[in-house]
């Protein structure tokens, strides 16, 4: 057997506890852990031993989205069986490569990441996000829910644990396509205000204010949440935006939330978390999100602590990920026919493995969830028990 097909060899056979098969290039085929495969993994060709022993996760993502590798069977169970298995080579950390593809995040920087993942057309996201265009994590009552349904539930639940009060102004870094923001002023009477580096979030945003006629009431800005200034906020939140500060700039967000918020006011983050310490995917980071980093959540909670705020509320979300992820790629496989008119087979293959593989990663608890709540000063407003969020 060559070096490469002995190495491929290992590797699967420390990564998987379930029965796969291999078929390689030349036709040879191995099989461990049982007689049916719960996956098959086909070699169309062989893959660079280079870049396999140096991260062999981005050179087997790389390899499958480039049509050299088939995979049958879930992706998604197969990510989740990777992630539980100790030694699979899905944990190993990236080295030098990591350091490469991982963007600086100044404003500049920020701009183009942003432009990267958001700017490449509504219609597409439209084909597999929900009406509400909301791009995070939704909150499911029930496994009858649909996603719909569970995206309003998360902007109501959001706007509770808020405490948000008719003519509060209220301020959403990284608002996407605006849903909360606009529910914030038509549903609990606030004052609203958006901000995002998407330019055609930022369009559509502005045609959603103008049709409601709620100019007077909702605002949205394209910027930075590093500019602004000399203004307060009664509330300010982020859902799904953390996640792009980058780690050496979290000091700097909540420094400016600590800003930007009037003496008692309520912060929440929502925010995709490690368990431990924080940490950027090589695969996301090379081609999903530029810039990212995912922090962990006891770095948020320090700075939290840091800043001088107080901790009110920490819950996490992590399974409820899992299954919007899943409500997602359904949404996208149904509309892979039109998906197709626009963007090519490496395309739909690197999109396959992000929504698929996150949804495997946040089942098997590699990553979570997090929903932070916090307050500058103290705020005994709030009522006396949780109750409230759920009435
Ligand atoms: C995953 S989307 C979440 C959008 C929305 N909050 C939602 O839940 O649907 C992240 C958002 O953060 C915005 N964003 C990223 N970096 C930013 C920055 N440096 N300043 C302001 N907004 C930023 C993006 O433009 C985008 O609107």
């Amino acid at each position: 057997m060559s070096i490469l097909k002995t190495a491929l060899k290992t590797i699967f056979q420390r990564s998987f506890k379930e029965p796969i098969k291999i078929i390689f290039w030349d036709g040879d085929s191995i099989q461990f852990n049982g007689e049916e495969p719960k996956y098959v993994v086909t070699f169309n060709k062989s893959i660079s031993e280079e870049l396999l022993s140096e991260d062999p996760t981005l050179a087997l993502a790389e390899a499958y989205m480039d049509g050299d590798i088939d995979i049958q069977g879930d992706i998604k169970d197969l990510i989740i069986s990777l992630y539980s298995t100790k030694d699979s080579f899905i944990k190993v950390k990236s080295g030098i490569l990591a350091g490469l593809v991982s963007k600086r995040n100044n404003k500049k920087d920020s701009i183009e990441n942003a432009q990267y993942h958001y700017d490449i057309g509504n219609d597409f996201y439209s084909l597999w996000l929900d009406e509400s265009m909301m791009y995070s994590c939704a909150y499911f009552k029930s496994d009858e829910d649909n996603l719909k349904v569970a995206q309003e539930n998360k902007i109501d639940y959001i706007l509770k644990k808020l405490w948000i009060k008719p003519g509060q102004k209220l301020l959403d870094i990284g608002c996407g396509w605006g849903e909360l923001i606009i529910k914030a002023a038509k549903s609990y009477g606030a004052k609203s205000y958006g901000i995002t580096l998407s330019e055609e979030q930022y369009k559509t945003i502005n045609k959603k204010i103008k049709k409601e006629n709620l100019e007077n009431q909702v605002f949205v800005k394209l910027m930075d949440y590093r500019d602004l200034k000399n203004e307060t906020f009664d509330r300010v939140l982020s859902i799904g935006m953390l996640e792009h500060v980058g780690e050496g700039n979290l000091p700097d967000y909540f420094k400016k939330v600590y800003e930007l918020l009037v003496d008692g006011g309520i912060s929440l983050v929502h925010s995709i978390t490690m368990p431990n310490d924080g940490a950027n995917n090589i695969f996301l980071n090379k081609y999903i999100f530029p810039g990212g980093y995912v922090p962990g959540v006891k770095q948020i909670i320090t700075e939290i602590a840091e800043r001088g705020f107080n901790l009110l509320d920490v819950e996490s979300l992590r399974r409820h990920y899992g299954k919007t992820l899943e409500m997602w790629y359904e949404n996208f496989k149904s509309n892979l026919y039109t998906i197709r008119q626009t963007k090519d087979e490496r395309f739909i293959r690197m999109w396959t493995l992000f929504l698929q593989g996150c949804a495997g990663s946040f089942y098997s608890g590699n990553i979570d969830l997090h929903q932070v709540l916090f307050s500058k000063g103290i705020n005994d407003n709030i009522p006396w028990t949780r109750e409230y969020i759920y009435n």
